[in-house]
């Protein structure tokens, strides 16, 4: 059996699960459904709703794992949290198994099982039950992204975005794309509703010219003014692919775009390792290259966040260095 066949087992079960459940919260989904965290960014029943199936599954299989998890429970607890606390309740179960319902108390306990502060030593899961909580409100892109870390080192990821298409080549044909990795045995894909994986890699151009561009939809997320000057300097001339999450780390990964620029707004924003720990380890292992925009590895093993790293760079093994250096030309101008 290959290196962590198991965890990789449970954490497609578990990520198809959360999918589900995110899918259905939209349908579902009505404005007043959603409330604003401190930091402006909208948490929705989904948010909850998915790190509660997936931190059960988790927990079920790896009792000992702890578990870096964006939310946590305080909005649905007490009277202030009642109707949100109903509404996560019936829509989780309603996707689950009649052997795997949970009770509120049981979703609150796996919602909080996400606390732990992450580090260099042994093994924990980071999860983002849902990224680009924008995207997904808009009807765009998301992604549920979770990712294994051992030792400080993203070992494993598992990403489902639940529109994007299985096909590049069909934008309207069938949407829902899981995205499977696993450190030294490459990068994956497959459809929602069958099981078989094709293998996937970044397209072959050698030069930037030829490259396309992907970045944040949110400007305040990624400099798209930034953006724009280093695609001049490498004489790009397509317009930039815009989208939400860590979906945009998976379309390089099989080729749609070909470079996905991260370029800080702000001197005091510090990433999250579970914006980037899947994505990152996808683009490894589909061929491609990941680093921040100081050149320096992504460094996973401080905590919860990238405190070490500004931004990210990641590209077409080809074309990175080139890439890199137009980065750091367009951005040691603004100093
Ligand atoms: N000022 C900022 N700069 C960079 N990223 C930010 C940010 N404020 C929030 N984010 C992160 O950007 C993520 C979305 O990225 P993208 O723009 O690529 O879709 C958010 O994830 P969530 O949606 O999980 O909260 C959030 O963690
Ligand atoms: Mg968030
Ligand atoms: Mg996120
Ligand atoms: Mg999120």
């Amino acid at each position: 059996m290959s290196a962590l066949a198991t965890e990789r087992s449970v954490a497609i079960q578990a990520v198809l699960q959360a999918s589900r459940v995110c899918q259905s919260v939209f349908q579902h989904l009505v404005a007043n459904e959603t409330l604003t965290k401190n930091d402006k960014s909208p948490v929705t029943v989904a948010d909850f709703s998915a790190q509660a199936i997936i931190n059960t599954y988790l927990h079920k299989a790896f009792p000992n794992d702890p578990i870096v998890g964006e939310e946590d429970s305080k909005d649905l607890r007490g009277d202030a949290g009642k109707i949100l606390r109903e509404k996560v309740h019936s829509l989780t179960n309603g996707v689950l198994d009649e052997s795997e319902k949970l009770s509120e108390d049981q979703i609150l306990e796996a919602i909080d099982r996400g606390n732990y502060a992450g580090g260099a030593k042994g093994r924990h899961w980071a999860l983002d039950p849902i990224d680009g909580t924008k995207g997904f409100l808009r009807g765009g892109q998301y992604a549920v992204c979770l990712a294994l870390i051992v030792d400080g080192q993203v070992q494993l990821g598992v990403m489902g975005t639940p529109n994007l298409p299985v096909d590049p080549a069909k934008p309207d044909g069938e949407k829902g794309t899981l995205f499977i990795t696993v450190r030294g045995q490459g990068a994956f894909q497959r459809s929602f509703s069958t099981p078989t994986e094709t293998k996937i890699h970044f397209s072959d151009i050698a030069t930037t010219e030829e490259a396309t561009f992907c970045e944040s939809v949110e400007a305040g997320h990624s400099s798209h003014g930034d953006a724009a000057e280093i695609a001049k300097l490498l004489g790009i001339s397509r317009p930039s692919v815009r989208m939400d999450s860590q979906a945009k780390y998976c379309s390089i990964s099989r080729g749609d775009g070909d470079i996905y620029l991260r370029l800080p707004t702000s001197k005091t924003y510090v990433e999250k390792i579970w914006d980037h720990a899947s994505g990152s380890l996808l683009v490894t292992e589909a061929g491609g290259k990941v680093t921040d925009v100081n050149g320096k590895p992504l460094d996973f093993s401080i905590g919860r966040t990238l405190e070490a790293n500004k931004g990210v760079v990641a590209a077409n093994t080809k074309i990175f260095d080139r890439v890199l250096e137009s980065v750091q030309k367009v951005l040691s101008s603004k100093l």
